[in-house]
């Protein structure tokens, strides 16, 4: 469903590149986490995908299809088979919660019975049955990424991308967010969730894609956030100068 073939991302020749090489597949139907430390190039990974920016070397691929090769005129239709979920929802202020979510299905030519029909039925998915008429503002935190979830997914779309969509959010709140996820994941979409949550992460065991420097450090399945095995011998010590195997990591962290 994604390939990246030995892609590199390089935004300025002065610093390192923000992806360096990097190869690997996700299948139709998966589910991956991407997690990494800021600036180890999860966004820009997600950003190839859209084509918001282009690969430096290599190819991506999604469904099939080296997106170099889609003309602009062609780039909304990639990015209608991809739904993408921010950490700050980024909702229309004035719409209303069933607006919002048929805003996405107007722009692409869908008639009012199709939304009127399909509108609620996707909300239904992502819990916010009864909310229709609320405004963002009169929603909490957790409300408001249902309805972007519920605005990205209404149009079907292959993939679903989530870039730390739990990042503004308390840990109840965040996993009744990643409960809504693995749900439109169950229903066959593949989704893509960069994060720093480790709860959630360490609570699902999916597949886990590391990233440091630009690099994939880790491809792991059923995974944790940090991964258990260590490197070298419990109690020597990295050539970083760290010790390779902390304990927290033995508690799972
Ligand atoms: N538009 C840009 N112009 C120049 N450099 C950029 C740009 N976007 C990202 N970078 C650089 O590329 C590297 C990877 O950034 P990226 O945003 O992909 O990391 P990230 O893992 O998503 O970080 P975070 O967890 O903070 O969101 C960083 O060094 C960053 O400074």
């Amino acid at each position: 469903m994604i390939r990246f073939d030995t892609v590199t991302k390089v935004y300025d020749r002065k610093t390192r590149p923000a992806l360096d090489k990097i190869s690997l597949e996700i299948d139709r139907g998966e589910f991956a986490f991407l997690v990494g430390s800021s600036g180890s190039g999860k966004s820009t990974f997600l950003r190839l995908v859209l084509k918001e920016d282009r690969a430096t070397g290599g190819a991506v691929y999604v469904a099939g299809q080296n997106v170099a090769n889609i003309s602009s005129w062609r780039v909304p239709k990639l990015r209608r088979g991809i739904g993408v979920v921010f950490q700050d929802f980024r909702l229309l202020p004035q719409k209303t919660v069933f607006a919002n979510v048929a805003f996405a299905m107007q722009v692409i030519g869908k008639n009012r019975s199709v939304i009127r029909e399909t509108v609620p039925e996707v909300l239904k998915t992502v819990g916010l049955e009864g909310k229709e008429n609320r405004l963002p503002h009169e929603l909490s935190g957790g409300e408001q990424q249902r309805v972007a979830i519920a605005r990205a997914v209404v149009n079907k779309p292959g993939i679903l991308l989530a870039d730390e969509p739990t990042g503004n959010l308390d840990p109840d709140t965040s996993l009744g967010i990643m409960k809504v996820l693995d749900k439109i994941n169950q229903n066959g979409t593949t989704v893509v969730m960069a994060t720093h949550d480790d709860d959630i992460v360490n609570q699902y065991r999916k597949r886990v894609v590391e990233l440091r420097n630009g690099v994939i450090v880790r491809d792991e399945a059923r995974a944790l956030y940090t991964s258990m095995i260590p490197k070298v011998a419990p109690g020597t010590v990295d050539s970083d100068g760290q010790d390779a195997y902390p304990a927290e990591q033995e508690s799972g962290k």
